[in-house]
């Protein structure tokens, strides 16, 4: 067992998942990972926060899911040619993609929002257990909180792309981008948020989760030049 919950058949898998999406994962990264969704198993038992409570499926339709977008951040990331990247994660439930996003990119600053104060004390929890000090929560509605500029705002199973940009658009910098965890290309949302809001999809990435057997994308989305 290499936590009370993961085996050491899991660690092979997630070693496995980390090389067919090119992410050079440390040891400490891949410990971080198994101990992150075992203590999140755990707290499910009482506090209900994931609907996934078998190990392996935790695995797969959290973490490797999550994982997915490591690679293409990093690409932004350095393309953009950015030091320390603050990211918002919106409607973070116990924290995904946010928690994966802290353990895999060291020099971001990523903030958890979500509505329901269990999942944001779960994710501040998790945030001292792993000692991530780049990872903190706010119990809010995104809606309500503060504007404040982050270079990336992301959300997975949060809403549909016209509310996240409505919701949650105030909150990108100046350049910066939304980004949209979606199963398959979401033709009719994308034809609403261009027709309805002041965000346009700059690029839509396809993503192979490894042993999920789904369609995945990522849509990027960038606030509209005052002449687009
Ligand atoms: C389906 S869950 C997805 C959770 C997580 N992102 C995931 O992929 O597992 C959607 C989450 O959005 C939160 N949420 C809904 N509306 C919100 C709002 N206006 N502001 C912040 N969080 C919100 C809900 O509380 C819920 O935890």
């Amino acid at each position: 067992m290499i936590t009370d919950i993961f085996t050491t058949q899991h660690a092979r898998d997630l070693d496995q998942a980390c090389s067919d999406l090119a992410l050079q994962a440390t040891n400490e990264e891949k410990k971080q990972l198994l101990e992150y969704l075992t203590q999140l198993l755990k707290w499910n038992k009482t506090y209900n926060l994931t609907a996934i409570r078998e190990p392996k499926q935790a695995l797969v339709q959290h973490v490797f899911d999550s994982l997915a977008i490591i690679a293409p951040l990093l690409k932004h990331i350095k393309e953009q040619n950015l030091n320390t990247i603050r990211i918002l994660d919106v409607g973070s439930g116990a924290g995904l993609p946010g928690v994966v996003i802290a353990i895999m990119i060291p020099n971001t600053e990523v903030t958890c929002v979500d509505t329901v104060g269990k999942k944001m004390t779960f994710v501040r929890q998790i945030a001292g257990v792993l000692k991530l000090s780049n990872l903190s929560a706010i119990q809010s509605r995104v809606e309500q909180l503060k504007a404040e500029p982050y270079d990336i705002v992301t959300s997975r199973a949060f809403s549909s792309l016209v509310d996240f940009a409505q919701l949650a658009g105030e909150h990108v910098k100046k350049d910066g981008v939304l980004l949209g965890m979606k199963g398959k290309e979401p033709h009719q949302e994308i034809e609403e948020l261009e027709k309805n809001t002041n965000w346009h999809v700059d690029k839509i990435e396809n993503l192979n989760v490894p042993e999920l057997n789904a369609q995945r994308c990522l849509v990027w989305m960038k606030k509209k030049e005052h002449n687009d």
